[in-house]
């Protein structure tokens, strides 16, 4: 097959690098196209952000992404009245701009944020497509090109984290996992700069550590953490240490669980 050709200002072609594990890309334009939202689910690192970010170019939309935490609040999204030389201004929140814009709204780990966020996010995420702003009195009918994606760790759900029924079935779901080994080593490589023959151990030693997730370890070793490794030994450091420093340091604070590690690092990777 032809590799294709792409013009030059073609957002195909100056899009952030994304290589898909599937038919993903097809059906978040579907679902752009459609008005409906999406929600993402996967373990940290594995590229649900980059995938965004990724298609908000591509589709030529502004992206606004807030990283939600346990403090944010509706009004963080929405926006509020400011203090300006004396006068209280309206300011937007990123919700309010991107619904303004037709752009793309991304939250991430959506769990997090407080209850009351759901009350702005449900009328905005069924036909209604609606974002009522209490306090200025507004109601804004967000325009055909407005999208909503959250995203979310089913690792780090506990029951007061979870996602409500009536939250959850207003999206459309894709989940994410980590990209297949070979997959993965083409992904680093790019990322990093460090050829794929020396990558591909790291690569290798990352299947390991995963299969000890919900043994020893909370969670898995990301896409992220394996680009961070090979930007270290990109940079000049040792094998060995980048892996320490950068797969492992990073997973745990067990001194027993970070000597099992170690072994299998070194059986692997040397
Ligand atoms: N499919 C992919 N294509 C290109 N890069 C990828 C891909 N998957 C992972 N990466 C790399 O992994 C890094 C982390 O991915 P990203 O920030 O998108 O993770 P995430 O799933 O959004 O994590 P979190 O839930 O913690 O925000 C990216 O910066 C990129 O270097």
């Amino acid at each position: 097959m032809k590799p294709a050709v792409h013009a030059l200002g073609d957002p195909l072609a100056t899009a952030p690098f994304y290589a898909p594990a599937g038919n993903e890309c097809a059906l978040f334009e579907l679902a752009w196209r459609r008005g409906l939202p999406l929600l993402l689910k996967g373990p940290t690192g594995c590229g649900k952000t980059r995938f965004v970010a990724h298609m908000a170019a591509r589709l030529g939309l502004p992206l606004h992404t807030v990283a939600c935490h346990d403090d944010l609040t509706a009004a963080d999204l929405t926006g509020r009245y400011l203090l300006r030389g004396g006068d209280t201004v309206w300011t937007d929140g990123p919700l309010t701009r991107a619904v303004r814009e037709g752009g793309i709204c991304y939250l991430d780990e959506v769990v997090e944020a407080r209850k009351d966020v759901a009350v702005v996010l449900h009328p905005l995420t069924d036909d209604r497509r609606i974002l009522p702003l209490e306090r200025t009195g507004e109601e804004l009918a967000a325009p055909k090109s407005f999208m909503l994606v959250v995203s979310y760790n089913p690792g780090y759900q506990s029951l007061l984290k979870a996602l409500k029924p009536s939250t959850r079935q207003r999206f459309v779901a894709i989940e994410f996992d980590f990209l297949p080994a070979a997959q993965e080593v083409a992904v680093v490589a790019t990322e990093s700069g460090l050829p794929a023959e020396r990558v591909r151990p790291l690569v290798t030693l990352a299947g390991r550590l995963r299969a000890l997730k919900g043994h020893d370890l909370e969670e898995g070793v990301s896409t992220r953490l394996i680009v961070y490794c090979a930007s270290l030994m990109m940079a000049g450091l040792p094998a060995a240490e980048a892996v320490l420093a950068a797969m492992i340091e990073p997973l745990t604070d067990e001194p027993d669980v970070k000597a099992a590690l170690i072994e299998v690092a070194k059986a692997v990777v040397g």
